[in-house]
């Protein structure tokens, strides 16, 4: 069984089963401001079933490629928004789900700039920094409960550029 992971190109499109790729585009939604400003405007689908939207700071270590992917994991009760703190690319590594366990995993690399945010119970590796600082803000679902579901692979997996 193949157990290496080609990371493949993001896109909007490519990324929509799992979650939002957020970037900001040729033309904001708005200029505000007197201006000065332009505004993209809501630009995920964010979703804290009984709790509600907190801001964390990640301060991740950055990993080199190849790397291993051993596990993934879910938030059944919340959306999880990664937003890079630097102008560096990220991994993100996310797998569709198949009666309740993952599927095949895929692997993408951000281009510098942009924002992931993981539907809720969305199968997903944990923050992957590719440089350092490894600074991230993260919205997330705060509240009762683990909101967090884990799954090991029996074999990890070799996370490998194209
Ligand atoms: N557990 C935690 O706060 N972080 C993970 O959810 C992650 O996706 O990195
Ligand atoms: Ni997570």
């Amino acid at each position: 069984m193949n157990r290496q992971i080609v990371i493949e190109p993001i896109s909007s499109h490519t990324f929509a089963p799992f979650g939002d790729l957020i970037e900001v585009s040729d033309t904001p939604d708005k200029i505000i401001n007197q201006g000065q400003c332009g505004r993209y405007h809501d630009l995920a689908a964010l979703d804290f079933a009984d709790g509600r939207a907190g801001i964390s700071l990640f301060d991740a270590n950055p990993r080199d490629l190849p790397c291993r992917l051993e596990m993934v994991e879910r938030h059944p009760e919340g959306s999880q928004a990664f937003i890079p703190m630097t102008h560096q690319p990220f991994l993100v590594i996310v797998a569709p789900d198949q009666g309740g366990v993952p599927g095949q995993p895929q692997a993408f690399v951000t281009e510098p700039g942009q924002v992931v945010n993981y539907h809720r119970n969305t199968w997903h590796g944990v923050l992957t920094p590719l440089h350092g600082p490894g600074l991230f803000a993260v919205i997330d679902r705060i509240g009762d409960g683990t909101n967090l579901e884990e799954y090991w692979f029996e074999e990890p997996y070799e996370v490998i550029k194209a």
